[in-house]
Order: structure tokens, then C-alpha cells, then sequence
């Protein structure tokens, strides 16, 4: 369940404006700087490949494993997190009218995202880049994360200007993970995706390869519907770290679609399902590409 806080209240639910919540500081961005120990990136380059699937069950692995996480949701023409972890009802509070609280989906991990900004789920956002960008600020400077060991940003595909902003502003930044699925046309679009992160001079924690193989409703193991790796190929001859395979799950595409977690287990509780199973393994390999494996 979310814990939003008792003595809260809504903040920024009335329009397509952020809020204004008046916070004068010199450097705003530098309680991020000391409090939230690396920030990791998540983006594709293709719409569609299941991005914030794998940010949303990532950062859950994460708070599974004890890591305080945070989970920022960027894609702010299309926020799914929240249906995704079923906080989408939830509106953003604060406490003292300056400081925006997350929305705690396990006490270890608390999400801010766009959606909880917009008056309803029909309007489309229309901002030009310097208004995401003033967004992308507060979201960072103005919300109470508390000390977090990762914070998680889903982007939007592509690499538009929600992706440049976040490079831009997040300290700590340890790089960006790239999610794409087997077929070829994704794979070429995450190689843009790998390259535009390259030129932005951020680490390329590793290419993930979402929706490989599926598993099978019956007799619950992997079978290869359409195809595997070539996320792993694309990975090789790109020269950055291959982070493994998360197959297509039914059961993942309904928790998703019925907004619930599909991840529930508590910490220390080990995986007993093979699809939980890769995202650990996937969680692990972006520790080891940062340098922080257990
Ligand atoms: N491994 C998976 N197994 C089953 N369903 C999946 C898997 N990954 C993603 N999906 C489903 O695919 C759909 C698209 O996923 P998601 O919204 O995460 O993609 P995205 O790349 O973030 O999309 P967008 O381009 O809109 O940002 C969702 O219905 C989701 O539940």
C-alpha cells in the first residue's frame, strides 16, 4: 500500500503546470548531490519495447534487495509507472508546502511521476522543452527523497529533451541502461540509443533484452516464440556490458495492465519464479557494472 502521509496535502494536481512551491535554494540540485548515491537512467530507443516495465520491476528487485530506491517517472507523454505499481489514484502531497513527498509503493521504494501531475489521463501534454525541463528540476530538487542508494529514471523513448535534461541536471548520474527486444528493428534503434549515451559522455551500464523468449502459460518454462538475442549481439559489437533477458510473461503484461506490482515478494524472500529470477540476475549486472555487486 502507498503511504502518502497524513498530514499532507495535494500539490500540483490542477493544471498542466508543475507546482510552484516557492523554494528559494542557491544550488538546488546539490541535496540530490549528497543524498542519492547513483542515479541510473533507463531508455530505448524504440516505443513500446517494455522500458518502464523493466525500470518498474528493476527499482522493485532493488528495494527487494534492502537498496533504498527511488523511482522517477520522466515519460511525461506517456506515464504508465504508477497503473504499473497501482498507485495510479495517488496524488503527490506535501508536507510543509515546499517539499513534495514520493509515493511509497514498499517503504524501500518511493516514486515521483508525471502522472500524478496531470488533471486527467486524456489530456496530452503539450510542453516545450525548457518546461520539462524546469520540471525535470523540481522533480529532482523539490522532492523529498531521503537518502536513496539508486534512484531510477524512466525515460521516454528516444533521446529527446526529457533525456538531455536529466543528463544535464542529475549529479551522480552512473549511467543508463538500454532496453530493447529481440527483433532487428529494435536492436538498431537501441544502437542509436547506446550512441547517443556514449556522445552524452554517460556510462552505458549495458543493454537489457525485454520480451526474449516467452514464458509458457502451462507448463511455466522458457520457449523461444520470437526469437533471442539479439540484444546480446548488439551488446557485442557495441562493446558495452550484456545485462541478460527478461522473456515475456503473461503474468508480467497483466499485473501490469491490472495495476499491480508484479514483483510482491518481501526482502530477503528468494525468487520462486523464473521471470523475478531474471530481473534479479539483470539487477545484479547493473550493480556489477557500476561497481557496486554484492
Ligand atoms: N517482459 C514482458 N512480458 C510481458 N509483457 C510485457 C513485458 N514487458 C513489457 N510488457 C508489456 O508490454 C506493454 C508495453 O510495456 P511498457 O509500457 O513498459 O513499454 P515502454 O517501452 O515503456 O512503452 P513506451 O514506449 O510507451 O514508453 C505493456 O502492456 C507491458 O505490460
Amino acid at each position: 500500500m502507498a503511504e502518502t502521509g497524513s498530514k499532507s496535502k495535494n500539490v500540483g494536481t490542477g493544471s498542466n503546470n508543475v507546482p510552484d512551491t516557492g523554494q528559494q535554494q542557491k544550488n538546488p540540485l546539490e541535496k540530490v548531490a549528497v543524498s542519492v548515491r547513483h542515479v541510473i537512467l533507463v531508455l530505448s530507443g524504440k516505443g513500446g519495447v517494455g522500458k518502464s516495465t523493466v525500470a518498474a520491476n528493476f527499482a522493485m528487485a532493488l528495494a527487494n534487495h534492502g537498496y533504498q530506491t527511488g523511482l522517477l517517472d520522466l515519460d511525461i507523454h506517456g506515464p504508465n509507472i504508477p497503473k504499473m505499481l497501482g498507485i495510479e489514484e495517488t496524488k503527490l502531497t506535501s508536507t510543509n508546502g515546499t517539499t513534495i513527498e514520493p509515493v511509497y509503493v514498499v517503504p524501500a521504494l518511493g516514486v515521483v511521476s508525471m502522472a500524478f501531475l496531470l488533471p486527467d489521463k486524456r489530456t496530452p501534454v503539450i510542453w516545450r522543452g525548457p518546461m520539462k525541463m524546469q520540471a525535470i528540476k523540481q522533480f529532482l530538487a523539490d522532492v523529498n527523497w531521503g537518502d536513496l542508494d539508486y534512484l531510477v529514471v524512466d525515460l521516454p523513448p528516444g533521446t529527446g529533451d526529457e533525456a538531455l535534461s536529466i543528463i544535464q541536471l542529475a549529479p551522480n548520474v552512473a549511467g543508463a541502461v538500454v532496453v530493447t527486444t529481440p527483433q532487428e528493428v529494435a536492436v538498431l534503434d537501441s544502437t542509436k540509443a547506446v550512441k547517443f549515451v556514449e556522445k552524452m559522455d554517460i556510462k552505458v551500464l549495458g543493454i537489457v533484452e525485454n520480451m526474449s523468449g516467452m514464458v509458457c502459460p502451462h507448463c511455466g518454462k522458457e520457449i523461444d516464440l520470437f526469437g533471442q538475442g539479439g540484444g546480446k549481439k548488439a551488446a557485442e559489437d557495441l562493446g558495452v556490458p550484456y545485462l541478460g533477458n527478461i522473456p515475456l510473461d503473461p503474468d508480467m503484461r497483466k499485473a501490469g495492465d491490472e495495476g499491480r506490482p508484479f514483483i510482491v515478494r518481501r526482502p530477503g524472500m528468494s525468487a520462486d519464479n523464473l521471470t523475478w529470477e531474471h530481473v534479479d540476475d539483470v539487477m545484479q549486472a547493473v550493480l556489477r557494472s557500476i561497481g557496486e555487486a554484492q
